[in-house]
């Protein structure tokens, strides 16, 4: 394949994207490049005169926001990864510079700037690479910047209110999204349009492929482009090629002497042929035997037919508590792990081989050990352990889903047909249910916690909140985190009697922890405890419209005028497509579903809330934060 060698080449390392744009995310990921989403606490502050240029300025905020994340990551967690890679995109229009409007005022005078005229859009971007000698972190930074230029029709008035007010421009710099409504102001794009959208791919590849794959003089094909300093194109790469692990200790390889070796099956890409060749083909060889590259190769799907597989591998892996006993360094032969989980060495030799695979474990001849990620996210005891959700979705989920063509038919959860007696909810009826069935279940939910909460108690500046009421807020993860970062805030966890009678064992415990309030009573009967900020974090999605109105009206009858309403969920896009997890979510067919941002929007509007905000977050849970409407309104 032409195309994976650069991508390929990270496969085997820990790769973080600074960025909280879904944007950069979805490029990204749509070419298979794995990667952690980390976003970046850098504020855009640098002092815009004080760079020659406009790139200098994007490729200067780019490479902070990187360095930011590498160094966090490499002092606070101790995880450090072998790449970071930061954006940032502006627009440029005359000398000004523009970046993403702090309001609706701000987007009209940008879009206003830009109506009938050409601007440019630059996207500066840097790719560290990160190493740590001594504990000390450190870094080789790589940067370049790609300029994209795009000319508006003329704007009217009333086009350019009702775009405003379709929310589109507030998080986009320039005020506008070409991928959306915004493509719709647009007369020309002279340029790489997903350079617009955010992430200068095309470039980036070019880029890789300088690092992992430096040319020897008599095999560069030169490739003219604007503003692309000249490097063969990654086209030309085959897959076939040993790895190197760092480009910065490859500066001789010739790569491109090698022949592209046919990998297994039918996937293959001549190299050096001269000619560009199709990229990502499935060989096939026509009546004269001469293969031919009648289609793309279906990577995708594939995958997808495949994801049953690696989801099971880890789910089995979990619950076999394999990643436990490769802890802290250990390496093991499959006859110890079999031995230890007291399964067969040839079924065990498969799974650890799989896990292998899958990125989870790395296989030496010594025998197999975790992987970071691996110690860090499925050792049971871990802070950050998913252990907890990966075994509910082995339990519980995967069962609902094994059901999904009748679910599907039928518009209904499969609870019954996948548990039998159970009902939906299971703390609603707990005859049917033991304590330790509970408990597995609030693990699962701390554990998805730990891993939102702090992006959500971020997300928003609360610090004008005395009072929180986490309602639903199970084990308290997010109530802690929102104490750590507001040590003035007062917070409750309010939460179903069963679900309180058992959060003594979640707690963190430490000298530094301020305490959390625990109260035990239904949302839906009893009254709520006052506060000024109530929050609902995975909630709302999974209720109808009928317990969503007994809910939010009775919020919103208890707040007075100024209180808030934070909601942590996923929050798709307007076509409902994206995230993926949210809208694969919804096919377990709760009686709730998912929602836009506008949709959100208009929730909260619709039981009082004003002024809402929403916050991609760029992990699992996005926050929307709405104020109780003051009489005035
Ligand atoms: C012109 C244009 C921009 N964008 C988005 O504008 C944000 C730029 O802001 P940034 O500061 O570079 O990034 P961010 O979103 O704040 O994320 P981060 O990298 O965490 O700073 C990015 O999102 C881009 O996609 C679009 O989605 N479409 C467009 O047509």
């Amino acid at each position: 394949m032409a195309l994976k060698p650069v991508i390929g080449k990270l496969v085997s390392k820990r790769v973080v994207l600074a960025s909280a744009s879904p944007r950069r995310q979805e490029i990204l990921a749509n070419v298979g490049l794995r990667f952690e989403v980390v976003p970046s606490w850098f504020k855009e502050t640098l002092e815009k005169s004080s760079f020659a240029v406009p790139y200098e300025y994007a490729i200067e905020t780019a490479k902070q926001k990187a360095l930011e994340v590498a160094n966090r990551m490499h002092l606070k967690h101790l995880r450090t990864p072998d790449i970071v890679i930061g954006a940032d995109t502006i627009v440029t229009v005359g000398k000004q510079i523009l970046e993403k409007p702090v309001d609706k005022q701000d987007a009209y005078k940008m879009l206003s700037s830009l109506s009938g005229k050409e601007h440019s859009v630059f996207t500066g971007v840097a790719i560290v690479h990160c190493s740590s000698k001594d504990n000390r972190l450190e870094t080789e930074v790589t940067d370049f910047y790609e300029e994209t230029k795009v000319k508006f029709a003329e704007l009217s008035e009333e086009l350019l209110w009702e775009y405003i007010h379709s929310g589109e421009p507030m998080d986009k710099a320039g005020g506008y999204g070409i991928q959306a409504l915004g493509g719709m102001l647009v007369e020309y794009v002279h340029g790489d349009f997903l350079n617009v959208v955010g992430f200068p791919l095309n470039h980036f590849c070019k880029k890789l492929a300088e690092l992992y794959y430096p040319p020897l003089k008599h095999t560069i094909q030169h490739v003219k482009h604007d503003s692309i300093p000249s490097v063969e194109t990654f086209e030309n790469l085959s897959d076939g090629e040993s790895d190197s692990s760092n480009p910065m200790q490859h500066k001789s390889a010739n790569k491109l002497e090698r022949n592209g070796v046919p990998l297994s099956g039918a996937i293959h890409t001549p190299v050096n042929s001269g000619s560009i060749q199709p990229v990502c083909t499935v060989a096939v060889e026509n009546q004269s035997g001469v293969m031919e590259y009648p289609a793309k190769f279906p990577s995708k799907i594939v995958e997808l037919m495949d994801g049953f597989r690696a989801s099971k591998a880890l789910f089995v892996a979990s619950k076999l508590k394999v990643f436990d006993l490769l802890k802290d360094k250990c390496i093991l032969k499959p006859v110890d792990v079999a031995n230890k989980i007291e399964a067969s060495v040839c079924g065990t030799e498969r799974l650890l081989d799989a896990c292998a695979s899958l990125g989870l474990l790395e296989k030496t001849h010594q025998g197999y050990s975790n992987t970071d990620s691996a110690n860090t996210y499925l050792v049971s005891d871990r802070e950050y352990s998913l252990h907890g959700y990966i075994i509910h979705s082995n339990d519980r989920l995967w069962h609902l889903f094994t059901h999904l063509e009748v679910a599907v038919k039928e518009g209904t959860m499969q609870t019954h047909q996948a548990f039998g007696k159970e009902t939906e909810d299971l703390f609603q009826d707990s005859s049917y249910h033991s304590v330790e069935a509970k408990q597995r279940f609030m693990t699962a939910m701390h554990s998805i916690a730990k891993l939102t909460a702090r992006d959500v108690a971020t997300a928003f500046d609360l610090s004008q909140f005395r009072s929180v009421c986490d309602l639903g807020g199970c084990t308290g993860v997010l109530a802690h985190e929102l104490v750590q970062k507001n040590p003035n805030l007062n917070v409750t966890v309010f939460d179903l009697p069963d679900v309180i009678a058992n959060v003594s064992c979640f707690q963190p415990s430490g000298q530094h922890i301020t305490p959390v309030a625990f109260t035990a009573g239904d949302f839906f009967k009893d009254n709520l405890p006052e506060a000024d900020l109530y929050i609902l974090s995975l909630i709302l999605h999974d209720l109808n419209d009928e317990k969503i109105h007994i809910l939010l009206s009775k919020i919103s009858a208890i707040c007075k005028p100024g209180s808030a309403l934070l909601l942590a969920e996923i929050v798709l896009d307007e076509e409902k497509t994206h995230p993926p997890r949210a809208v694969l979510q919804s096919l377990s067919m709760t009686e709730g579903k998912q929602r836009s941002g506008s949709e959100y929007k208009q929730l909260l509007e619709k039981y009082g809330f004003t002024n809402v905000q929403i916050k991609i977050t760029g992990n699992v849970l996005d926050a929307i934060l709405g104020f109780k409407k003051t009489s005035a309104h």
